[in-house]
């Protein structure tokens, strides 16, 4: 599985606000995961690009997880990630949905355990974190 990188806790991100993530995509990235939610077990959304893991190519999951239990897959039609490529990831959210911004597209998910805020932020495996702002 992924090895475990950057993990922020005790967060108090409200809807409106947003998380930068700025890092760079390894050159042999097999697939990366931006985790945000109450903490481990309890997921807003899991946005996990996929270059070659788990039976996927070029493909970004989107999940959320609920007391330790994944919930239903969203697979979304566009990669716009290369390998070795810099990139900005911007989370923000509302009641309804978590929107995930990135240089020239955006994507939403559900925000199905209908959090309120967002305490924790996790960032694994081939990412290199370069920078976090949180506006
Ligand atoms: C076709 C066979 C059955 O379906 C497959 O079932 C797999 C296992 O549940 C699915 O992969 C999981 O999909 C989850 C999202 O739905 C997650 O991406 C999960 O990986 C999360 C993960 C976290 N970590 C990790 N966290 N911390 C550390 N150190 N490692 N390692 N893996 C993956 O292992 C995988 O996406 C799914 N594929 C399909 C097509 O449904």
């Amino acid at each position: 599985s992924m090895e475990q990188g950057l993990v922020v806790t005790q967060l108090d991100i409200q809807p409106g606000e947003c998380i930068k993530v700025k890092g760079k995509i390894l050159s042999d990235a097999k697939g990366f995961a931006v985790n945000v939610g109450k903490d481990s077990s309890n997921l807003m959304l899991h946005f996990n690009p996929r270059f070659d893991c788990h039976g996927d190519v070029n493909t970004i999951v989107c999940n959320s997880k609920e007391d330790g239990a994944w919930g239903e897959e969203d697979r979304k039609a566009d990669f716009p990630f290369q390998h070795g490529d810099k990139t900005e990831i911007c989370i923000s959210f509302n009641e309804l949905e978590a929107t995930v911004k990135l240089p020239e597209v955006e994507f939403q998910f559900p925000n199905r355990l209908g959090m309120e805020k967002i305490e924790y932020l996790a960032v694994e495996g081939d990412f290199k974190v370069k920078a976090i702002k949180f506006h």
